[in-house]
Parts: structure tokens; C-alpha cells; sequence
């Protein structure tokens, strides 16, 4: 196996690189980005106040709230007991990125790189988003309203736990999920779709890798692969990342477009609240794309 061979595009060379892109949602689930335009300054920044955020003492990181199905702070436990993280709902309401940094006592520094981070990885967000649907010969802005929950995760790994699981297996359950990964400790592991062994997905430094969720499969009419994926330790030292997931529309339901559904390709769900089926997921522990099932058109 190896080196992974997640596929990496540029986000400088479009529309060159659409087919790739679209290949990449569809064989994969996953790619790197490149040329994405967050300076590489901002990323190391941004990863020092994660890193100070989740050093505080678990009184302070108690009071990041949560007010959707897991978006505050989640505290190791007993079936992921190496893995801690905080987070905010609604990344483009400034107005919950400043309460995020109160809820922490961030200091002005520590709020100046989260605000600069959030609106630059929204931004990030909405521009891969954007050259997806265009790829797929749709409007670049369909995903312009989309809620984007986001999420710094820290893993305590030591001696004694290397060749446990961080995080277990599971796919992530939004659109997509764009993840600044850790660039000097890996772990990460994505299923290879043809042949179901987990392959490594190797740090890259300065890149941002992208996972796509169930919804992700149901917006494209089974298209794309909702790419299961987890968290080894793999060496006894903390890692971090951080995350951004594109989960669905405000008010209105996940439905693949009209011009992805005709004769030869009907539609395959039924439209999905993304509330719904975050609460439906964590409630039934079907976290790896299974409650995708319940929702086939034509079954009930
Ligand atoms: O920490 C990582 O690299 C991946 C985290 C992850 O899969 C998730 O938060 O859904
Ligand atoms: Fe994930």
C-alpha cells in the first residue's frame, strides 16, 4: 500500500481540472487542494490558537456550547477516549465566531486569527463548492446559503495507545468537509472504494484535504462516494486538526437537481433535512452512511 494516493487538484487550473475534480468525488470521496489561496502563515497561526484553545482547562472549554446536535465542545469519552474538540455551529455569522472566542476568553490576537481563518476557510468552502456544481454543469452557487459547522479536534495520543483508534470509523455526514489536517502527525485512513482497505492519507503541508459526506451522495443522485474514513495513532504525540462541514441549506432540504435526475438516472432519495439527519445519525450510532438506506426513494 504506501503512500496514499489521494488525488490533488489546483484550484488555479480551471476549468482544466473540472473532470478531475468530478473523478475525484466520484472514485474517491476525498482530494487534496492546492493553490487554495490561505496563506500558509494564517494555517500555522490558526493551529497555534487551536492548540492553546484545547490546552485550556476543561471547566473553560466546558462553556463552548453547543446549540446543534454536537456542534460545542465534546469531551473525550468512553468510546473515543483520545479525542477532544470545540466548535461552532454557523462559521459566516460573525456574530457566532465572536461568541465562540468569549465562550474561550480568546485573547485579541487569538480572536484576530480566528475571524481571519473562518471567513477565509467559509470563502475556501464556498469556492470548491462552487467549482463542483460548475463541473458538474450547474450554477456556481448553489451552495452559497449552505451552513458550514466548524470543529478543532485534538488527539491525546501516547505510548501507550499507538494502534488504537482516535476516531473511529465513519463518514462525515454534510456535503463536504474541508480539513486542515495535521501537517507533521498522520493517522487519517480513507477507504479505498474498490478495494475496501483503508489506505493512509499522508500529510501534506499547505494543502487542505476534502472529504465528501452522505449528503454529498444524496445531492448527487449517488453519484459521489461518501468516503468512509478514521483516525489511527500512530505515534505517541498530541495531533491536531481542524475542520469545516459544509452540512446543507438553512431551511430547505438536500435533493440531487433536477438535471442530475432523468430515465436512466432516477432519483434515488427522497429530500433529506440535514438537522434530521445529523440527529438521526448520532441517535442511532449509524455513523458510517448507513442511514442513507432509510432514505431510498421508493422503499418505506
Ligand atoms: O482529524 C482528522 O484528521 C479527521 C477528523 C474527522 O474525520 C472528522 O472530524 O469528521
Ligand atoms: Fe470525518
Amino acid at each position: 500500500m504506501g503512500t496514499s494516493s489521494v488525488p490533488v487538484i489546483d484550484l488555479e487550473d480551471f476549468p482544466s481540472q473540472s473532470d478531475k475534480l468530478i473523478e475525484a468525488c466520484e472514485e474517491w470521496g476525498c482530494f487534496r487542494v492546492v493553490n487554495h489561496r490561505i496563506p500558509a502563515a494564517l494555517m500555522a497561526a490558526m493551529k497555534a490558537v487551536v492548540r492553546a484553545l484545547l490546552d485550556l482547562p476543561p471547566e473553560i472549554k466546558r462553556r463552548n456550547a453547543g446549540v446543534s446536535a454536537g456542534s460545542g465542545y465534546v469531551s473525550p469519552t468512553k468510546v473515543n477516549p483520545l479525542y477532544e474538540g470545540l466548535g461552532l455551529y454557523d462559521i459566516a455569522s460573525t456574530e457566532a465566531v465572536r461568541s465562540f472566542c468569549s465562550q474561550l476568553d480568546a485573547s485579541p490576537h487569538q480572536r484576530e486569527t480566528i475571524l481571519k481563518y473562518s471567513e477565509a476557510v467559509h470563502e475556501l468552502a464556498m469556492d470548491i463548492g462552487g467549482k463542483i456544481a460548475e463541473s458538474m454543469g450547474l450554477s456556481r452557487d448553489l451552495f452559497n446559503e449552505w451552513v458550514c459547522q466548524f470543529r478543532i479536534n485534538k488527539y491525546s495520543f501516547t505510548p501507550e495507545t499507538v494502534g488504537l483508534p482516535g476516531v473511529q470509523i465513519h463518514t462525515d455526514n454534510g456535503l463536504l468537509t474541508i480539513l486542515q489536517d495535521d501537517e507533521n502527525v498522520g493517522g487519517l485512513e480513507v477507504m479505498d472504494k474498490t478495494t475496501g482497505v483503508y489506505v493512509p492519507v499522508d500529510p501534506m503541508p499547505g494543502s487542505f484535504l476534502v472529504n465528501l459526506g452522505d449528503l454529498a451522495t444524496v445531492w448527487s443522485n449517488g453519484r459521489f462516494y461518501n468516503v468512509k474514513h478514521r483516525v489511527q495513532c500512530l505515534e505517541a504525540t498530541v495531533r491536531f486538526s481542524i475542520a469545516l462541514f459544509m452540512l446543507g441549506p438553512k431551511q430547505a432540504a438536500v435533493e440531487a437537481p433536477p438535471e442530475l435526475v432523468d430515465d436512466e438516472h432516477p432519483r434515488l432519495y427522497v429530500p433529506i433535512n440535514s438537522e434530521e439527519y445529523k440527529r438521526l445519525r448520532l441517535s442511532t450510532g449509524m455513523r458510517a452512511g448507513e442511514a442513507l438506506a432509510l432514505f431510498r426513494s421508493g422503499s418505506s
